[in-house]
């Protein structure tokens, strides 16, 4: 199976990020150097440019302090054909372009990316919000319908939490119905995907060496058919919560390692297993949908040290067409070797010391592409 390929990433005022063009090759690209380089940062870019994702609540964070705006583009060939996606970041502002053409996070293609973290961890651990997000953003990105469901339903429940604190018992059948609707078109695909991801993540835990089965399974608050008399049985507790406290914002994927809930009982090590065999099941997934490799970053391999999950992490990303690795150290294998140092990043046999990493002369990145300015706020 053929892949994605980001063939460069350039940035401007990109969190630490000096100004640059990076080109990359098919295969193995890593990236080493010390805490606080800019390595995740560089990641992060990466998969912001190839897919738009990005925590919308934290957007100026990501422009670089002292700035108001921050740019990212990839230049990619996907499905046959190069295209050069674009971002522009402002204060709680976001303008995604491809090819010239501004377009919707949702219009981006959807398979480009897999982004692997040592915070992902939390996937397990973390309250049910993270798995269901976790679950959310991989369904949405299989099918644009499900995105498109689930961000209707979610407004229809702070709507509907709303005339709930109002007290407004008499508008509830006309939430109710648009909740039934949605609600239940949402827990039915959640159900079908769950089959395949489920066989997925159990495949990857078993590769990782896992000698306990892992079980994605969903703990529904409801299921569709009984969602109506649930929502009338408990239309009481509502009112005097003012929130809608049945439906599938409520659910949650419960990953059982062995005979326990990992979240529960899970030790360190198994937990972190079993993120690596979720992220495994999204690529896989990905690839099955899309019939192409998405571009694998994995961010601080180097942090992984049990010899079982690095080998995994390093063959993971030598099985795909094209894989960054960041570390503290140099990643094995790799057809390029680059060396970050404040937020810059020089082929490593470039480098003789640090004094190498000047600051360019010239900016590289055309300034005149953000157009930031014409965002409308939320977008
Ligand atoms: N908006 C911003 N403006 C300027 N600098 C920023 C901004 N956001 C983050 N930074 C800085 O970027 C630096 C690099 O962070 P990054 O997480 O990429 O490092 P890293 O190379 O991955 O390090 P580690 O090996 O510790 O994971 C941090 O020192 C941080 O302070």
């Amino acid at each position: 199976m053929g892949g994605v390929h980001l063939e460069s990433l350039s940035t401007l005022n990109y969190r630490n990020l000096a100004p640059d063009t990076l080109h990359f090759p098919a295969g193995v690209t890593g990236v080493y150097g010390e805490n606080g380089a800019g390595k995740t940062n560089l990641l992060e870019a990466a998969y912001l440019a190839l897919t738009g994702l990005t925590d919308v609540n934290r957007l100026e964070q990501l422009v670089q302090s002292g700035e108001k705006e921050a740019y990212v583009r990839a230049d990619l060939q996907q499905g046959g054909s190069l295209s050069v996606q674009e971002v522009g970041l402002g204060r709680g502002r976001r303008q995604l372009k491809v090819d010239g053409v501004r377009v919707k996070t949702g219009d981006l293609p959807r398979g480009s990316a897999v982004w692997i973290r040592p915070e992902d961890s939390e996937l397990v651990f973390g309250p049910p919000a993270g798995r269901r997000a976790y679950l959310d953003a991989l369904l949405s990105r299989i099918s644009a319908r499900y995105g498109e469901q689930l961000a209707r339903y979610e407004r229809t429940v702070s709507q509907r939490n709303a005339a709930l604190k109002g007290g407004e018992e008499w508008a509830m059948h006309v939430w109710d119905d648009s909740l039934l609707k949605l609600g239940g078109e949402i827990m039915l695909f959640r159900r079908r995907a769950l089959t395949r991801l489920d066989e997925l993540a159990g495949e990857a835990n078993a590769a990782l060496g896992s000698r306990k089965p892992l079980k994605l399974t969903l703990t529904e608050s409801t299921t569709p058919e009984h969602y109506a008399r649930d929502l009338s049985a408990r239309r009481g507790e509502e009112l005097a919560r003012g929130a809608t406290v049945t439906g599938p914002h409520r659910d949650d994927l419960t990953l059982t390692l062995g005979d326990f809930a990992a979240s529960e009982y899970a030790s360190r090590g198994e937990g972190r297993t079993v993120a690596l065999a979720l992220r495994r099941a999204e690529l896989e997934l990905l690839s099955e949908k899309f019939g192409e490799k998405p571009v694998l970053l994995i961010d601080d391999f180097s942090a992984e040290l049990d010899p079982t999950r690095r080998a995994f992490l390093l063959d993971l990303a030598a099985s795909v067409p094209q894989a960054i690795v960041t570390g503290t150290e140099r990643a094995p294998g790799a057809v390029l070797t680059l060396r970050a140092h404040a937020g810059r990043f020089m082929p490593e046999d470039q480098v003789t010391d640090l004094e190498d990493f000047r600051p360019l002369e010239a900016d590289p990145v055309e300034a005149d592409r953000v157009e930031v300015d014409r965002v409308e706020a939320g977008a």
